[in-house]
């Protein structure tokens, strides 16, 4: 149960409303209002949904699931931009061609018929949706995915602020116009109160007061606002974890008036099981570490071997998003009798793994390098061989010797062949990713996430198996087998008829790497050794003593046998 001291039985007894404005839910799973719930896809029946962030990762799986586990839902209303000189319309219609759809296309070709896209610029007033889309998505919609968020860990604060707080506040006010809205559910990060070591599943104040940040930035051009941003997010990493605290209370402060779900995720990885085991698009998070240690560039990282690594696949962070919505329309929906009732504050969802079935990143580092070796990446840079350390000394020392020197020794090749030298810049860029990633592999949290648990209790067992989150069920080295392969195959979209050719590669690199290492020995030798008396008097003397060594244990083995 919480760890909250005050809080006070909720109305109907399946929540407890603390002092501090939040709501947990307590043990329902004997309670009689959940079995005579709708189940999840009765429930999205005929619903109008609105999604944010639908060409992202996250919201592409969740398009994918609502389409195909819930068959019957009305229609989907994407709100998207044009991106790249290409209209919104293009955008939805390459997205629906994307591998990840091929199991709904199956089931349902016409499945794009379900899909409504709506042009909008999330930074841009009014979300920069028409006034016409403004009232047609007024009047139909039912439930809010907000997903859009830029993840950047080095975003401009301004930026970072305009779509993470900003436009959540605007897409708020939207769903406040809406007449027939019975959830919104925002989506948030485990890592928004990073600054603590134990997180609930509270909203905890925020570390300023939104709007006055909002209006402060407001008159300050951006040279400034770099200069400061280190003191405002004091101490977060980043001012993607920072807007995203902010964002959560922009939420927070529209819970008496729309019946909102706040789910936080930790690091969302590759798919455990659907569309299809080990789907992923992306290089955000371990995904690009992973690739990287794949082909041979990363040879070293600053990790804790013994910290909790917090991955949590994505399709289990959906299936909890969408078991969330159904929850908080279904629960929290007016009934006749309580018509005049507010909504009650918004619930929180850590969605993570490490308090329930941990892995560490030792783990996770043992079962990559063993993965890319039985599926190797094609043309790998070297073999795979990436080690963490937590010691900054060895880090930087590995840096030099594993990462600098052979881009320097790679680069000069390429020069002498006419070619452009790119390792090191490839290395610099890789340095800048790690570095931003470091502060989340070199500690960890506790997050307590009973209301993940709760919720799975309110489920039908058909629910608790179509969407599945129950992360128990995680079995660590097959999932992180399957992401990798899944880097291979979706990001990196290689074909698997080629491992047997890459593993050939890997053998190539294993003899390159022992002749250099033999010519190295052999260079030494005639540099050092055969060159000067006092390394040859060394070298003697050191041979001598292994050779007496030697024949004192050989002695020694005669006199026991
Ligand atoms: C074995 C060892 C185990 C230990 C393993 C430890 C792992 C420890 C992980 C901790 C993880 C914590 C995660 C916190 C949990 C959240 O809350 S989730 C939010 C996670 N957010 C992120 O991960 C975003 C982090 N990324 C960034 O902030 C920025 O991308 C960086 C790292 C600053 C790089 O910025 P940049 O230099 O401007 O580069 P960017 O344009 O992003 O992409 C670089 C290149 O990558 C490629 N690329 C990037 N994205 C794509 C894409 N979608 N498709 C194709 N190519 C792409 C492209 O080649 C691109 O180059 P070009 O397009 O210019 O040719
Ligand atoms: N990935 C992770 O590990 C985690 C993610 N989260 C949260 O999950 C959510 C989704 O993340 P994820 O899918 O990984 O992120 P992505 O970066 O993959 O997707 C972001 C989405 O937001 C949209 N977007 C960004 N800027 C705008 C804009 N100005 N106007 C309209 N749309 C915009 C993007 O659209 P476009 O294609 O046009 O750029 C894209 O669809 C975010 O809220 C994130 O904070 C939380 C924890 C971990």
């Amino acid at each position: 149960m919480s760890t909250e001291p005050s809080a006070e039985r909720d109305l109907d007894g399946l929540g407890e409303q603390a002092t501090d404005g939040n709501t947990r839910l307590t043990d329902i799973s004997g309670g009689t209002e959940g079995r005579s719930m709708a189940s999840i896809p009765e429930y999205y029946a005929g619903k109008n949904v609105l999604i944010t962030g639908a060409t992202g990762f996250m919201g592409k799986v969740l398009v994918e699931k609502l389409l195909r586990a819930c068959p019957e839902v009305r229609a989907l209303y994407l709100l998207v931009r044009p991106k790249a000189g290409q209209s919104m319309e293009q955008r939805v219609s390459d997205m629906m061609t994307c591998k990840l759809f091929d199991r709904v296309r199956e089931v349902n070709p016409d499945f794009h018929l379900k899909i409504i896209p709506i042009s909008s610029e999330l930074t841009q007033p009014g979300l920069a949706i028409s006034p016409e889309d403004v009232e047609r998505l007024s009047a139909c919609i039912n439930v809010v995915f907000h997903c859009a968020a830029t993840i950047r860990f080095d975003e401009p604060l301004k930026h970072a602020l305009q779509l993470n707080v900003i436009a959540t506040q605007q897409l708020l006010s939207l769903a406040k116009q809406m007449q027939h809205l019975e959830a919104f559910v925002h989506i948030s990060t485990a890592y928004a109160n990073c600054n603590r070591k134990h997180i609930d599943e509270v909203i905890y104040p925020p570390p300023v007061e939104p709007k006055k940040l909002i209006d402060s930035l407001e008159w300050m051009d951006d040279s400034i606002v770099r200069d400061i941003t280190p003191r405002l997010i004091g101490d977060r990493p980043n001012t993607y974890t920072y807007t995203k605290a902010l964002a959560e209370c922009v939420v927070q402060q529209e819970q008496d008036k729309l019946n909102i779900a706040i789910i936080r995720p930790s690091i969302v990885g590759a798919s455990w099981q659907e569309p299809v085991p080990g789907w992923i698009d992306n290089f955000n998070g371990p995904s690009g570490v992973f690739i990287a240690a794949g082909k041979g560039i990363l040879r070293t990282m600053r990790a804790n071997n013994d910290a909790v690594a917090d991955l949590v696949p994505v399709d289990m962070v959906i299936n909890l998003t969408l078991a969330a919505g159904w929850y908080t329309a279904v629960h929290r929906r007016k009934t006749e009798k309580q018509k005049d009732e507010r909504p009650k504050s918004a619930l929180v969802y850590n969605c993570t793994t490490g308090g329930i079935n941990p892995f560490h990143w030792g783990q996770i580092e043992h079962h990559v390098m063993s993965s890319f070796k039985r599926n190797p990446l094609e043309q790998a840079f070297r073999r795979p061989n990436a080690n963490i350390t937590s010691n900054y000394l060895m880090n930087q020392y590995w840096i030099l010797v594993s990462h600098k020197f052979p881009a320097l020794i790679y680069d000069f090749v390429l020069r002498l062949s006419g070619q452009k030298p790119q390792m090191m810049r490839i290395f610099n860029r890789l340095h800048k990713a790690i570095g931003l990633l470091e502060y989340f592999s070199s500690q960890d949290w506790e997050w307590n996430s009973e209301n993940m648990s709760m919720l799975m209790g309110q489920l039908t067992p058909e629910d608790r198996r179509t969407f599945n989150f129950d992360v128990r069920q995680l079995n660590w080295p097959e999932y992180i087998e399957n992401y990798c392969i899944g880097t291979k195959k979706y990001v990196l979209n290689e074909d698997m008829s080629d491992i047997p050719a890459a593993r050939q590669h890997l053998k190539k690199l294993r003899n390159i790497r022992y002749t250099f290492n033999t010519l190295l020995v052999v260079f030494i030798w005639r540099v050092f050794i055969a060159r000067s008396q006092m390394a040859r008097n060394i070298w003697y003397f050191v041979v001598s003593l292994c050779f007496k060594f030697l024949s004192y244990f050989r002695a020694s083995s005669t006199i026991t046998k």
